[in-house]
């Protein structure tokens, strides 16, 4: 027999040798390291060519398959998906020690994030990652919230100033969008730096909002595939595309990152400042932050609550205009205990309005995926073992649609919060559970409260023109991005009543010039606590 003749004889032997090799592979592969339920997965990819455009939605439905907490394979990695109230407590809470960590992604932390570091909720668990999010938790707290309410009065009186003005005092329809994004960039800035951008169509802040959104784009776990399939990062014209988009990015944000912080201490060396976080850090030579954590901070108050809070609003704003009873009810509910006078600000007295951007919040879900964490050690879930570092989500759209913990789940009712049952229980997961639930939220909370309960008050919101869609589950523009908006569309702010709202605006002025004179209060001496504490 030749040479050739033997080597083509083996030729089924070595098909079927390496045939059963791949097999093994696979079968090592879809086993996983973790042996929760879940769907079979395909060879290399995994489930990310089944999960369609809005992922969210597809664990919810999977978890109607698989259990309220089931494995998924994305490419390489294995994910346990989180769905039900239940189960976060069980895991995020009981757990909390456990699931307090973040996992890397490389788009995101290798690519975009290599000069200036990342964010607080980027952050994998250590020391570091300890000692800023203490520092951001302290700065973010309750009492140093209290005392930031001049602040957020002062860009409620721009937002209600501006729709009004651009709005032609109702008469005209208008994008809603760059309000809020204003309203929530601003609060941010001035408790952080100490300064503000004045005017909706300022070339800063929409360098901002754009390269923030494009970092948001990088940031999500349902955007990248290439994240999950090492494979894909080596093609020529992914690895560039990611390498260009990514770096250019980051070279954007540097340069306002920079301009901020140069700007801060151009006035602490002209003692112009005032009192903000990130200036009561870099004066206090104790501060036990660093540079590289201090960068950190400042990065995490300029993004976390841009998105997420606008993105709130704006669904919100979309949906009342469609339906002026909810308005109605909650202009009563500010009347009941303002007798027609103005809401106040510095206490949240109205339970109603507490009430609406809590179910706004449900309803509308923005970070539907919330962020994702891993495991810091192992853990079990009812007996099945789940490794170190195991990257977990939870998926905050499925526990908003987990009828054991909200009943008529598709129903927007602010009422089921007014339940006395409610005020034992979390009432919602958007700003995530346990021990890295979102350190802005107190602030967040207070900057829907005031908006909805001074713009409820002072205007009849309507739909324009055009008629859209503001269906969190049909009419989400970035099904993928990391926190959802709305498809644009267009409201009329129509005044209730122009002459009380001209006389707000005028004393609101004044009001405005001392808050930006004094700076933060509370939180400053808070912060300088923590770091000499640290
Ligand atoms: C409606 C507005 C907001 C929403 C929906 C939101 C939501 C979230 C969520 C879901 C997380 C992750 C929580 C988890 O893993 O369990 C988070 C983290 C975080 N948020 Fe917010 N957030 C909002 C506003 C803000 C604001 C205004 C700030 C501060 C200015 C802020 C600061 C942070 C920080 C620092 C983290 C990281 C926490 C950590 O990783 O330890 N957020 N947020």
């Amino acid at each position: 027999m030749t040479a050739a003749a033997l080597d083509l004889s083996l030729a089924p032997l070595v098909g079927a040798a390496l045939l059963a090799v791949a097999v093994l592979h696979y079968l090592h592969y879809a086993r996983g390291r973790i042996h929760l339920p879940g769907p079979v997965p395909w060879p290399v990819f995994g489930s990310l060519l089944q999960l369609g455009e809005d992922h969210a939605q597809t664990y919810l439905a999977w978890s109607r398959k698989y259990g309220p907490v089931f494995k998924v394979r994305l490419g390489e990695r294995e994910v346990v998906v989180v769905n039900t109230a239940a189960a976060s407590k069980e895991l995020f809470n009981d757990q909390g020690s456990t699931y307090i960590s973040r996992p890397l992604f490389n788009a995101f932390h290798k690519v975009v994030s290599s000069t200036a570091g990342f964010t607080i909720g980027t952050s994998p668990w250590d020391d570091s990652c300890k000692r800023k999010r203490k520092a951001a938790a302290t700065a973010l707290n309750r009492p140093a919230v209290q005392s930031y309410v001049p602040i957020i009065d002062r860009e409620t009186l721009s937002l209600v100033e501006d729709v009004c003005k651009d709005g032609e005092d109702g008469s005209q329809s208008i994008d809603p969008y760059a309000y809020f994004q204003r309203y929530a960039l601003n609060v941010s800035l001035v408790v952080n730096y100490g300064s503000r951008l004045d005017q909706v169509g300022d070339s800063l802040l929409k360098e901002i909002v754009e390269v923030e959104t494009q970092v948001a784009n990088f940031r999500s776990v349902s955007g990248q595939m290439s994240d999950y399939v090492p494979l894909l990062r080596h093609l020529p014209w992914n690895a560039a595309g990611t390498a260009s988009a990514g770096a250019s990015t980051r070279v954007r944000r540097d340069k306002y990152m920079k301009l901020l912080l140069d700007d801060l201490k151009a006035r602490i060396a002209k003692k112009t400042d005032i009192a903000c976080i990130c200036g009561n850090i870099l004066k206090d030579p104790e501060a036990k932050i660093n540079d590289a954590e201090l960068s950190s901070i400042n990065l995490s108050m300029v993004s976390a609550g841009l998105d997420t809070l606008a993105n709130t609003f704006v669904w919100s704003v979309g949906y009342l205009a469609k339906h002026p009873e909810i308005q109605e009810k909650a202009l009563a509910a500010i009347n009941d205990v303002y007798h027609g006078g103005i809401p106040d600000s510095l206490t949240e007295d109205v339970p109603y309005i507490t009430a609406l951007h809590k179910e706004c919040s449900r309803f509308f879900s923005v970070l539907k995926l919330s962020l994702p964490r891993a495991t810091l050690g192992d853990s079990t879930y009812r007996g099945v073992h789940i490794p170190d570092n195991t990257t977990v989500f939870l998926n905050a759209w499925a526990i908003h649609h987990d009828e054991a913990r909200y009943n008529d789940v598709d129903v927007f009712r602010p009422e089921r919060f007014l339940d006395a049952k409610e005020q034992s229980v979390q009432s919602h997961y958007s700003f995530g559970a346990g021990r890295r639930m979102c350190a802005g939220v107190f602030l967040a909370e207070r900057e829907l409260y005031i908006a909805f309960s001074k713009l409820i008050y002072f205007f009849r919101i309507l739909p324009g023109e055009e008629d859209y869609d503001i269906d969190p589950a049909t009419a989400c523009a970035n099904p993928r991005g990391l926190s959802s908006a709305p498809k644009p569309f267009k409201v009329r702010f129509e005044p209730r009543n122009l002459s009380s709202i001209r006389s707000f605006l005028e004393e609101e002025k004044t009001k405005a010039e001392h808050a930006m004179a004094a700076g933060i209060g509370a939180g400053s001496t808070a912060v300088e606590k923590e770091a000499a504490a640290a």
